[in-house]
């Protein structure tokens, strides 16, 4: 909670948007989620064709900011450029990740990036991420500062939990590569 606050506020900083801090931490509601994937378990004695592999497919995160602390077992990837570039951390340091959340808010200052998890090795990975979203009611939208000619506004305002149920629907499922710009993009 500490961190969020903290990165939020320097975010907010260096975008000269310091009148905005309280309104964001205000409409602050947080999620937490313990995911365990399992290591590859070999299920014949034929190595190159048995190997199941467990993990989760390339997504952004809806949410604005999400931490992501692990164990020791590495596994969490990004995409930048097209190319995949894996995240290794130690078990006492966090990943942050910006969300779809934050890029429509500051209209699209921030980025937010595609990121999977692959687990090749035979250990478990247990990961924890803390998720900020914004409490439920609340329409994100990008204040006015961050709009101008130049910068028109890039995403509709909208409710958490119409995105949430938009990329689980069929037609987000039909849009996985930019779910969010289908959803709410101008
Ligand atoms: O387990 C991880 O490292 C990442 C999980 C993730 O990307 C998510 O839950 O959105
Ligand atoms: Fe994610």
């Amino acid at each position: 909670m500490e961190l969020d606050e903290m990165l939020k506020k320097m975010i907010l900083e260096n975008l000269g948007l310091e009148n905005h801090i309280d309104e964001l931490l205000d409409i602050n509601y947080m999620r937490f989620r313990f995911t365990h994937y399992k290591g590859s378990s070999i299920i014949s004695g034929d190595h190159e064709n048995n190997i199941k592999h467990d993990g989760l497919n390339g997504h952004t995160d809806g949410n604005f900011l999400t931490f992501i602390s692990q164990n020791q077992v590495n596994g969490l990837q990004i995409n930048k450029n097209g190319e995949w570039i894996d995240v290794n951390i130690s078990p006492n340091s966090y990943v942050v990740l910006s969300g779809d959340s934050f890029k429509a808010w500051t209209n699209g200052r921030l980025h937010s990036p595609i990121h999977k998890v692959k687990i090749f090795g035979e250990s478990d990975r247990f990961s924890i991420q803390l998720f900020s979203f914004s409490k439920p009611g609340h329409f994100v939208k990008a204040p006015k500062e961050l709009v101008d000619e130049e910068h028109p506004l890039l995403f509709k305002p909208f409710e958490m939990v119409g995105l949430s149920e938009y990329v689980t629907s069929q037609a987000g499922y039909a849009a996985p590569n930019d779910a969010f710009k289908a959803y709410c993009g101008l």
